[in-house]
């Protein structure tokens, strides 16, 4: 019997920073680049969980999982070829200890991504469904979609779905919550941070404006081989969480476009000093984020009643948000919006028709850019023509769009390796 469920990748488009405060909004939107995870159990009780990435080369991760009154564990089994995926790791223990299981029959998971969340080789054929790369997954370069919050939350669905008694109902709110929960503790593991989750909360619940829930929830939790923690998981992903969602989609006539920009930033550096900024300028740093979250609200609302002759409104309050990020940036000393991306955005958004406005999306800095375009071929031909050719930086349009639906399942018609054996149920 296989299991396949998929959680989709991520764009903070407005609200990075302040989202680490619970206080604030982000406007996240879940985007149609998925992360699937399918796994086929074996009628072997030897408690050995095989999970493969196919696209990557050296990507096979073992692990033994035993049982005693301690509680469960993991241990990878290790060999000449393996790497460590603490992602992966963390979130099987993280799992089966919050099933609280005494024993496990054996099983294979495939974790395949799609193509737009690591950078794909120039090529005149377009590349097959779950590309294979054929690196190691540390030498892909990650697009900065979400990859780690979109596995974590797929995998916690299906092994949720492979090991529990009673199957999930991913449509259901209780069931999609205890995913979520449990997701966010795991991926803070694995990150060893409690950063805002609003990547998470996307790769679950798909597009929405997050408030946060509060740090203590997951803080409080010990270490994996303490004496109790199934239990107190176990407590704390049942809690009632205080983040909060409230659903939100793109609306009809306009699109999300992610361009990729081949250079990096570093986005923990980034947070360390603009939250240093936030703790010792109080009251500047105050007015900053309650001026820029007034401007994030006004573009939610101008989204949430679009019609045609509101674009206008979405032109102007996109700037009104960029000029806030750029005047964050210099009280910071943090490039969110460095002059490289405001002479890029600037340029789309004068220069190519059907463009309302493009932003430096989540913590910003130089590696990528996201823009609300009016949905149609024309657009996005001219955009993708604008990027390519747009100086000495290459910046590619991803195909990837907005997706509101968050984790799902998707039906397996035919599982060999790996390619286009997945649909939609
Ligand atoms: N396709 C994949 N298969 C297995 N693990 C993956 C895959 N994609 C991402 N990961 C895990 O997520 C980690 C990347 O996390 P991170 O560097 O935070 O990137 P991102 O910002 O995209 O989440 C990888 O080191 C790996 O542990
Ligand atoms: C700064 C933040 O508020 C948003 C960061 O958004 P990004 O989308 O830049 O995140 P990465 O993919 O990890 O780079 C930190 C947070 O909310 O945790």
């Amino acid at each position: 019997m296989s299991v396949a469920v998929s959680a989709p990748g991520k764009v903070l488009l407005a609200g990075g920073y302040l989202v680490l405060d619970k206080n604030y909004s982000g406007l996240v939107f879940g985007l149609s680049a998925r992360i699937h995870t399918v796994s086929t159990i074996s009628a072997s009780d030897t408690g050995v969980i095989v999970v493969r990435s196919p696209q990557f080369s050296n990507a096979t991760w073992t692990y033994a999982v035993s049982f005693s009154e301690n509680g469960i564990s993991v241990e990878q089994v290790v060999d000449k070829n393996s790497s460590h995926n603490a992602f992966v790791e963390i979130t099987i223990r993280y799992v089966l200890s919050y099933l609280s299981l005494s024993k496990i029959l054996s099983s294979k998971i495939t974790i395949l991504a799609d193509n737009d969340y690591y950078s794909q080789p120039t090529s005149t054929t377009p590349p097959q469904r779950f590309n294979n790369l054929n690196v190691p997954l540390s030498s892909a370069h990650k697009t900065g979609l979400g990859s780690s919050a979109a596995l974590v939350t797929s995998l916690t669905a299906c092994l949720l779905q492979t090991y529990s008694s009673a199957p999930l109902q991913l449509s259901a709110s209780s069931d999609l919550t205890k995913i979520h929960n449990l997701s966010q503790a795991a991926h803070c593991a694995a990150q060893g941070k409690v950063g805002s989750g609003f990547d998470v909360a996307a790769a679950a619940f798909g597009s929405c404006v997050y408030h946060r829930f509060s740090p203590s929830i997951l803080q409080a939790l010990p270490e994996t081989n303490a004496p109790g923690f199934s239990q107190e998981l176990r407590e704390a992903v049942d809690s009632s969480w205080d983040m909060r969602i409230e659903k939100t989609k793109i609306p009809k006539g306009v699109r999300v476009v992610m361009g990729d920009v081949d250079c990096g930033s570093s986005t923990p550096g980034m947070v360390k000093k603009v939250l240093a900024w936030w703790e010792s300028e109080k009251e500047a740093a105050g007015k900053q984020w309650d001026e820029l979250e007034r401007a994030n609200r006004g573009l939610i609302d101008l989204l949430a009643q679009l019609s045609e002759d509101s674009h206008d409104g979405v032109r102007k309050q996109i700037l009104d948000i960029r000029k806030n990020i750029r005047a964050m940036g210099g009280a910071t000393g943090v490039p969110i919006e460095p002059e490289e991306q405001t002479k890029l955005l600037d340029a789309a958004s004068t220069g190519v028709p059907g463009v309302l406005g493009g932003v430096v999306p989540g913590a910003g800095g130089y590696d990528a850019v996201a823009f609300i375009i009016k949905d149609d071929e024309e657009t996005i031909t001219a955009l993708k023509e604008f990027l390519a050719g747009w100086g000495d930086r290459k910046v590619k349009a991803l195909e990837t769009r907005e997706e509101q639906e968050g984790v799902r399942a998707e039906q397996v018609e035919q599982y060999e390796g790996f390619g286009n054996y997945l649909r939609l149920t």
